[in-house]
């Protein structure tokens, strides 16, 4: 497939991006580097430094590379930062997003993968989360998703755009030679990597007063290669299926404390933890149904378990900073 891909400069678009052209697919990245580097471009792949909210550039781009379809990662990703600014990811994530809609759909370009988030639900009245679980986001980021969301659904019902909305948890590891390295980080796993290498003294725990066993935040960890993987199933599906929203996680959730322990057993290291108050907008308990996306997708993630995933990031990360 000759795919666009917003965002492929980023931790997971560039990793897609990297599986796609393995796989032999021709990839164009699309990414404004607001934040990434050209030098964390996929190789490989044509890059366009452009922003998703300049219409008549991506309309051009489109009608000069005829796309089978766009994957759509570009995005500002904070829930932290989006309590503070909610207007950036509203106007970035959100009216940004309507501009690429409007340039596909005028260029007849009728394939969508879109990076959605488990923030679309909140917090949930129970977990796993099944598709079906309301959705009333506890940050403006999660409500930036959710409005694209609804914006997919009126451009499917009225312009017949064929879409996949993937419903993202939380996602770490890494490929050998491609990881997490967010400008500023604000991620769990790479910030406790960063005091396994000596480069952060001690990593903050944010709130032990959550309505969990031990109090901390629980999370459910998506190997970025799963991920990768379902996105390729995804617009492949696009060929014979319409529409499907899919939560793509493992099923099971680990709090803050259990991925210090975890990555103390991968790393060797102390890693030195202390309780800071809560972070504003964190729903206690995130865990995916992910039972959809292995019935219409045939998805199977290969790298389920906590301790694997930190041991890919963990290589990663030692090569990347050591
Ligand atoms: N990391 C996670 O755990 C997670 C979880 C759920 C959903 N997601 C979603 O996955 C997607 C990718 O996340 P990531 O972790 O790779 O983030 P990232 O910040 O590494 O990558 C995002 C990329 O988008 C680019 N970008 C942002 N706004 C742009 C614009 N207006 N025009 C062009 N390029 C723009 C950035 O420069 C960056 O390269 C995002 O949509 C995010 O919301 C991520
Ligand atoms: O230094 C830190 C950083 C995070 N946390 C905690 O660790 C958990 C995970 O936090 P992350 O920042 O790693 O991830 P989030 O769950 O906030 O959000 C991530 O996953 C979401 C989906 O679940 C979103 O889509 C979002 O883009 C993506 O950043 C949270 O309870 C957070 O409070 C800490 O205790 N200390």
């Amino acid at each position: 497939m000759n795919l666009l891909v917003t965002g492929g400069a980023g931790y997971i678009g560039g990793t897609v991006s990297t599986i796609l052209m393995q796989a032999g697919h021709r990839v164009t990245v699309l990414d404004n580097l607001c934040h990434s580097k050209r030098a964390e471009l996929p190789v490989g792949a044509e890059f366009v430094e452009a922003d998703i909210a300049d219409r008549p550039r991506v309309e051009a781009l489109l009608r000069e590379l005829k796309p089978d379809g766009v994957l759509h990662f570009a995005a500002l990703i904070e829930a932290g930062e989006s309590m503070q600014k909610p207007e950036i990811y509203f106007r970035n994530n959100t009216a940004s997003t309507l501009a690429l809609l409007e340039a596909m759909h005028a260029t007849g370009t009728n394939r969508l993968v879109f990076s959605s988030t488990a923030a679309v639900y909140g917090e949930p009245k129970s977990t796993p989360i099944e598709e079906t679980a309301a959705l009333a986001p506890t940050n403006a980021y999660g409500e930036s998703k959710l409005m694209v969301e609804q914006m997919l659904g009126w451009f499917h019902r009225v312009h017949g755009l064929r879409y996949a909305s993937l419903r993202y948890f939380n996602v770490a590891g890494a490929l050998p030679g491609r990881g997490e390295a967010h400008e500023p980080e604000t991620h769990i796993i790479p910030l406790i990597l960063d005091v396994a290498l000596g480069r952060r003294a001690s990593i903050n725990i944010y709130g032990d007063d959550y309505p969990t066993p031990d109090g901390t935040c629980i999370r459910d960890y998506i190997h970025v290669r799963d991920l990768a993987d379902a996105h390729i199933l995804a617009i492949k599906a696009l060929g014979e299926r319409e529409r499907m929203i899919l939560n793509l996680g493992n099923g099971s959730g680990f709090s803050v404390k259990e991925v210090i322990a975890s990555a103390r057993r991968v790393t060797g290291h102390a890693i030195p933890a202390e309780i800071k108050p809560r972070r504003d907008g964190d729903p206690a308990r995130l865990v995916a149904g992910s039972e959809k996306a292995k019935t219409e997708l045939g998805w199977q993630p290969e790298y389920p378990e906590l301790d694997r995933i930190l041991e890919s990031a963990w290589e990663w990360h030692k090569q990347r900073y050591a």
